[in-house]
Formats: structure tokens, sequence, C-alpha cells
């Protein structure tokens, strides 16, 4: 957890998918690093969630550390077919920035994301999970490295699984032991 929390150091933007948001309430801040010397801030992620239906929690950690001045405003990517005003409006007073983009099949257009991004002055992105939305950056084959932690943990149908021909672009560039974990890191050949 501690490099993940260095690798969001190194990003403009966090983002993770309503499914990941919903079921783990994350910060995606840098908390679990040292705290650097005369209260200097380190980089701190823009926080992003692609939420088609608006179903972000008004009351959800990432809303709360930005009204508290501890996290960054939270960017939320929704749908432009079934944008609800209401919703929207409760979030905007919650603190969330909220953008419209297009959908293609039901799921926002990874596209239409990155351009949405692009515009706000966003020129990295780390792509935290969970499975469908790394799924369809893979898929959409846009991601220039892919780092996947092994934790010694058996976890069934919750893994994620990937379709191989997304993956074929990527060549293995190395592995390290993190602690208990073990970090594989690919980057793309093209
Ligand atoms: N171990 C790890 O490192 C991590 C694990 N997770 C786990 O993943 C689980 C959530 O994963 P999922 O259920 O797969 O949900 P998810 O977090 O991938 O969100 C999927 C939802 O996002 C919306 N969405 C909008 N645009 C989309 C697009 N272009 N492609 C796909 N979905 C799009 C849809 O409503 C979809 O249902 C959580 O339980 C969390 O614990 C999440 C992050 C990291
Ligand atoms: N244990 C662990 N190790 C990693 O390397 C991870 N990427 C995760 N994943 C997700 O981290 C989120 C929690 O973030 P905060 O610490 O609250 O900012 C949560 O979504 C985990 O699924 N976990």
């Amino acid at each position: 957890m501690v490099m993940t929390h260095w690798m969001r150091t190194m990003h403009d933007a966090i983002l993770i998918g309503i499914g990941t948001a919903l079921n783990d309430d994350p910060q995606l801040n840098t908390r679990h690093l040292p705290a650097l010397p005369s209260g200097e801030q380190r980089r701190l992620p823009r926080p992003v969630v692609l939420d088609s239906k608006l179903r972000f929690k008004p009351d959800c950690k990432l809303l709360k550390n930005f009204r508290e001045g501890t996290g960054r405003r939270p960017w939320i990517i929704t749908s432009r077919g079934s944008f609800d005003p209401l919703k929207h409006r409760e979030l905007a007073n919650a603190g969330a920035r909220v953008f419209i983009t297009d959908s293609v099949d039901g799921s926002l257009s990874v596209d239409s994301i990155l351009f949405t991004l692009r515009q706000q002055g966003i020129r990295s992105v780390m792509v935290e999970g969970g499975a469908q939305i790394i799924n369809s950056f893979l898929r959409a084959k846009v991601a220039h490295s892919l780092v996947i932690t092994v934790a010694p943990t058996l976890v069934g149908k919750e893994g994620v699984s990937y379709d191989a021909e997304a993956t074929k672009k990527f060549e293995y560039l190395s592995t390290e032991k993190e602690g208990r974990d073990t970090v594989v890191v690919f980057t793309s050949a093209k």
C-alpha cells in the first residue's frame, strides 16, 4: 500500500470506478508516506471517479476530506445519456465537480474521459481500479505501463480477469519483492 501511495505522488490524477468508490470508500491520498520537513506538501493527485449514473455518495471520505481541507476536490465523470440534474446538484453542493462525457454501449468512452481530463490540464493518470475500469482502459489500449501487485491472498472469482488481446502490446520489465507482496511491471512496447 505504501508503494501505491508513492505511485500516487507521480501522477496528476488517480482514477477509479464507482464500484470501487462505493465498496471501499477510498481516500486516494498519500497519507501512508512519511511527513516532509517544515510543513512542505507532497504532490496530491486529483481524485477522479467514473460514475455513469451519479451514484457517488455525498458523505464519502473523498468529499469529507475536500470539505475539511485535507483533500483535493473530487471530479466525477458521468454519462450524457443518463444525466440527472437533481443528483448533480446534490453532489455539487457536497463539493464534487461533475463532468459529462459520451458513453459507448453503456460505459463511459475512454477516449472522451481522457480528452476531458486533458482539457483540464491533466497529463498523467493512474488507473487504480476496479476490475471493470482496468479492463476498459486495457481494451482501449491507452496504458503506457501495467503495474501488478500480487498479494498472498486467494480471492477466487473476485480477482481481475482481462482479455489477452488487450495486453499484447506490453513487455515484461521487472519483478520486485515489497514485504509480502510481489510487484510485476510491464511497459508498452509501442
Ligand atoms: N486490490 C486492489 O488493488 C483494488 C481492488 N479494487 C476492488 O475492485 C472492486 C470494484 O471493482 P468493480 O466492481 O469492477 O467496479 P469498478 O470500480 O471497476 O467500477 C465499475 C463501474 O464503473 C462505471 N463505469 C463508467 N465508465 C466505465 C467504463 N468505461 N468501463 C467500466 N466501467 C465504467 C460502471 O458503472 C461500472 O459498473 C472493489 O470491491 C475494490 O475493492 C479496486 C481498486 C484496487
Ligand atoms: N492493499 C492494497 N494495495 C494496493 O497496492 C492497492 N492498490 C490497494 N487498492 C485499493 O486502495 C484503495 C484504498 O485507498 P486509500 O488508502 O483509502 O486511499 C482501495 O480502493 C483498495 O481497493 N490495496
